[in-house]
């Protein structure tokens, strides 16, 4: 027997079909035929009015092509097409860059809107739970603009009322492959508006070698690789602390010595001091002599290094106390640079229990206080558990290369940063593809950036502590 639900006897009672006692028949109002005319004239015309607006110059050209043939016939159209085409041809050849701004980029969006987007839109809305398909009428998030860059669809979208960003970004993976892209990432551009990022191809799919060192001292943001739309990668050093992480082979020694190298005439002016803490022996004793005295390896001369840190740190702290509240690098107070590889060596897997206690708290100290006295701290670690690494939020800037796992990218960038499309997880494992490859999260952004740092050779190593650790002994 099947239990009789409260309700079933009213589901009888009023019910439209009529074969029930009771048959409900809705009014039904009808509309007169002119005014559904008039509402189709009114939405043509309105899209007509909207499209000369927004894209006047694509209206303009088939429209005085089709006056030409209508006035002068279709030799005289046929030629005026041709000649259009040959120029723009020979405008794609001679300045291919400002073609592609103006003109090649839009049309592609204009082709990738209403063929890939606008074509699958209501689709992959429905199947991926965005949009509501409820009584025969379907409720979607709007479509809005597409904008194509050199590697990516940027596609505007206004979210229904009530949704959130967690739900779009909890279905990243059903957008890309509904798109036909490799990934999605969500941003939020306004309230109730996203901006979808689907990329068309990967600009950081090949290795960069390492950049020029810069001709004048600099401590401001370093350039150290490519970000993702082409543009330099400039990492801030100065004023903050920096946080890498990243499994074997991840390539933190790319970023730590693209920093290192970019530092060098500012080091050479006097104005940066390079300390380096290298408990593995393996990275950074390769450009020994650029750290002169203030270099260790064991965990007792890491510990003293960066007690010593904390010393300049305190004394600067008490001479700057009430008369100046932020660093400008000198010779007298220089910005000092601690870096460290693998700090989990000297704070999770070190087996003196006191001098891990020491050195914890000399790295929390450096790291709470450092910053506005000019001393900054940059530690790679591989495994961002807290239990390894418990002072990764005190670190301003992280930087997430490849992981194992996907649980570790917010453990290193932060809550949420997965969902906006760090998938720090899946960057490949090949060197060529992958290494240097990773997202970065600034204290001041949200949004994690894609990028890859240069890579620094042996030979470019070499090379730099010939020129730079002679002249340091020079002087
Ligand atoms: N930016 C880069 N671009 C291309 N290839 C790179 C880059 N960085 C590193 N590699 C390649 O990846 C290999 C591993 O890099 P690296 O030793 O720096 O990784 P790591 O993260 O420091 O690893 P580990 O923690 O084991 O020391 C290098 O030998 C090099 O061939």
């Amino acid at each position: 027997m099947f239990k009789r639900l409260p309700g079933d006897e009213a589901r009888n009672l009023v019910s439209t079909t009529p074969d029930t006692a009771i048959v409900f028949r809705p009014a039904v109002v009808k509309t007169p035929a002119i005014i559904t005319f008039i509402i189709y004239i009114w939405r043509f015309l309105s899209a007509l009015v909207r499209a000369t607006w927004r894209h006047p110059v694509a209206v303009a050209v088939p429209v005085a092509l089709g006056v030409a043939w209508y006035w002068y016939g279709w030799p005289v159209a046929a030629s005026l097409s041709g000649t259009v085409a040959m120029a723009l041809a020979s405008w794609a050849f001679l300045d291919r860059p400002s073609f592609a701004r103006l003109v090649g980029y839009r049309l592609l969006a204009w082709w990738r809107l209403v063929w890939i987007y606008r074509r699958h839109w209501q689709p992959v809305m429905i199947v991926s739970g965005l949009g509501r398909h409820i009584r025969g009428r379907d409720y979607l998030p709007r479509l809005g603009k597409v904008t194509c860059t050199s590697w990516a669809d940027m596609v505007t979208v206004r979210m229904l009322k009530g949704q959130a960003v967690k739900d779009w970004a909890d279905r990243t993976d059903h957008l890309a492959h509904g798109f036909g892209a490799k990934s999605c990432r969500v941003a939020l551009s306004h309230a109730g508006r996203l901006t979808l990022t689907f990329p068309r191809s990967d600009p950081l799919a090949s290795p960069l070698p390492a950049l020029p060192i810069p001709d004048e001292p600099t401590v401001g943001p370093v350039e150290i690789g490519k970000d993702e739309d082409g543009r330099p990668w400039r990492l801030k050093v100065h004023g903050t602390h920096v946080l890498v992480a990243g499994a074997t082979g991840a390539g933190k020694g790319s970023i730590i010595w693209s920093v290192i190298r970019s530092l060098l005439p500012a080091a050479d002016a006097g104005l940066v001091e390079l300390w380096a803490l290298d408990p593995k022996l393996m990275e950074l004793s390769y450009g020994r002599a650029l750290f002169g005295s203030r270099y260790a390896a064991t965990p007792e001369e890491c510990a003293g290094l960066l007690d010593e840190a904390v010393c300049v740190m305190q004394k600067r702290a008490a001479r700057f106390a009430g008369l100046q509240r932020s660093h400008t690098p000198t010779v007298v107070d220089p910005f000092v640079l601690v870096v460290v590889d693998e700090v989990a060596f000297l704070t999770a897997y070190q087996s003196d229990r006191q001098l891990r206690q020491r050195i914890s708290a000399a790295l929390a100290t450096l790291t709470t206080q450092g910053r506005a006295v000019g001393v900054g701290v940059m530690a790679a670690l591989q495994d961002p558990r807290k239990e390894v690494m418990n002072i990764r939020n005190l670190f301003p800037d992280k930087i997430a290369l490849r992981l194992d796992e996907s649980e570790q990218v917010d453990m290193v960038l932060g809550d949420g940063a997965r969902d906006r499309g760090a998938l720090a997880d899946r960057i490949s494992p090949v060197p060529e593809l992958g290494a240097g490859v990773g997202y970065v999260r600034l204290e001041a952004s949200p949004e994690p950036v894609r990028v890859r740092a240069a890579y620094v050779s042996d030979h470019d190593i070499r090379a730099m502590v010939d020129a730079y650790a002679q002249r340091g002994e020079a002087a």
